[in-house]
């Protein structure tokens, strides 16, 4: 028997009321990946997460986590969550909720080793209730990761922490990824995506757009971008050969280009100076924009898998 998949949705549909959120999705993640779930605000992320989760039921499709019905999962300990919107217990110290959760589970994750990895040392006599959002974050990671479990479903983990925290967070997730577990997670740092994910799913209208790694999802854009600092008039850029974009801020220019060579080579011809000039492929956030705003960008035919 092959090993079941970390993570199993098959035909997905979540509604609310009238509302259709997530249409007929289908997510297989084998243990062991470290997936990414990028989108716009409500494109359909959390949905996904909290139905994976089992917290309510689909107007359609199922969900197995390591074989298993996600209730199921959940209660032998092979799954840790962050949702969202996870609460804490008022009232009551952070070690205390700690020792609490560990309590559940017949073989947690040692203390000593839990609290460094989730980076609360100094966090354990705090009062819940008055912890920041980042150190919130940090002491539901440690929730998580209580039961030491195969499996975490992270619904935008890092969305409140600072640089420093979410550096660790990372660094975490890379030592546990290393170690055989499997993280999805929702974010909408496309940099962490980037960096940390094996692969990406991108998600619009309740529907994957493009799943692949980040560098197959980068390549969807065919081109690169031309940098400058360009303080003055920008009039004719657009129209240089190869040029299909233009953006960036008061004193740089950025274009993006199907034909680099031959924007530099009109460039060139047609400006004295080109200062700062770097010429790099595509970045994430660039085919995140190019692949969520086209005109099609939800519809039912969008290129499901088409990546992998
Ligand atoms: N409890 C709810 N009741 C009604 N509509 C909901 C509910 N939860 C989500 N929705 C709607 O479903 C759609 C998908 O929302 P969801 O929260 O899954 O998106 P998301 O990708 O996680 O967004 P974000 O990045 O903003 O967290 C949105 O249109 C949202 O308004």
């Amino acid at each position: 028997m092959p090993e079941p998949l970390a993570l199993d949705v098959r035909g997905l549909t979540v509604r609310y009321g009238s509302a259709t959120a997530v249409h007929d999705l289908t997510l297989a993640v084998p243990r062991g990946e470290t997936v990414a779930l990028l989108g716009a605000n409500g494109a359909g992320k959390s949905s996904v997460v909290n139905a994976a989760l089992g917290l309510f039921r689909p107007a359609a499709g199922t969900v197995r986590l390591l074989g298993r019905e996600p209730a199921a999962a959940l209660e032998a300990g092979g799954v840790g969550a962050m949702l969202q919107h996870g609460g804490l217990p008022s009232e009551a110290r952070v070690g205390e909720v700690l020792a609490l959760v560990r309590r559940r589970y017949d073989d947690p994750w040692p203390l000593a080793d839990l609290v460094a990895t989730a980076g609360i040392g100094g966090l354990l006599d705090h009062a819940v209730d008055a912890l920041s959002g980042g150190q919130r974050q940090r002491v539901l990671l440690a929730l998580a990761l209580a039961g030491a479990p195969p499996l975490l479903l992270l619904d935008e983990p890092t969305s409140a922490m600072d640089v420093e925290g979410r550096q660790a967070f990372w660094t975490t997730m890379r030592g546990l990824a290393g170690r055989g577990h499997t993280v999805v997670f929702a974010t909408h740092h496309l940099d962490e995506a980037d960096a940390v994910a094996d692969r990406v799913v991108v998600v619009a209208g309740g529907r994957v757009l493009a799943d692949g790694t980040a560098a197959a999802i980068k390549s969807r854009i065919a081109g690169r971008t031309v940098r400058f600092r360009c303080p003055g008039p920008r009039d004719g850029l657009t129209g240089l050969p190869g040029v299909t974009g233009i953006s960036g801020d008061a004193d740089l220019v950025e274009l993006t280009t199907s034909d680099a060579e031959a924007t530099l080579r009109a460039l060139l011809d047609s400006r004295t100076a080109l200062p700062d000039l770097e010429v790099r492929g595509a970045s994430l956030e660039q085919a995140f924009l190019h692949l969520t705003t086209q005109p099609d960008a939800a519809e039912p035919h969008a290129t499901e898998g088409a990546l992998r």
